[in-house]
């Protein structure tokens, strides 16, 4: 099975929010709501990659970031590491680069999104480490 090691980034902003994107409706696990990211690629850091994603997909740069969780999980066609960071300083100002849409969501909404299967962990730590 396809294995892919995967940096995430909860982005936090001032208010509270965590900043969401929504995957491309052809993209694996299409149309659901996520935290920006990417794959790890070979010969790069986790910490790398997470900075790369989020220049790429957001165009800002991580300031400062610590690990939230990691979790594992098996989708049948794909199994995924997904390597999630908090981020609560990043400079300039997230825009989806890539043209998905993207919104700051109060944590207390985060129930009201589709997310893949593999983050339930990951809402359920952001909801415990910031609300
Ligand atoms: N970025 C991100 N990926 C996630 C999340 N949850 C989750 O299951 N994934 C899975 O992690 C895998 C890799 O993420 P990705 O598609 O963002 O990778 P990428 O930016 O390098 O995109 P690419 O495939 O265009 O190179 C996908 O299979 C995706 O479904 C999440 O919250 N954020
Ligand atoms: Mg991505």
């Amino acid at each position: 099975m396809k294995r892919v090691h995967v940096a995430v980034g909860v982005i936090v902003n001032e208010q509270g929010q965590v900043l969401l994107t929504r995957r491309h409706n052809d993209a694996h696990q299409g149309g659901l709501w996520e935290f920006p990211g990417g794959k790890v690629e070979a010969g790069e850091s986790v910490v790398d990659a997470l900075a790369r994603e989020l220049a790429e997909e957001l165009g800002i740069s991580v300031l400062a970031s610590r690990p939230l969780i990691e979790v594992s999980h098996d989708y049948g066609d794909k199994h995924v590491l997904l390597d999630v960071y908090l981020i609560e300083k990043f400079g300039g100002s997230p825009a989806g680069m890539e043209g998905q849409p993207m919104v700051w969501a109060p944590v207390t909404d985060l129930d009201g999104y589709e997310f893949p299967a593999a983050n339930v962990p990951i809402v359920d730590s952001v909801v415990s480490t910031l609300a």
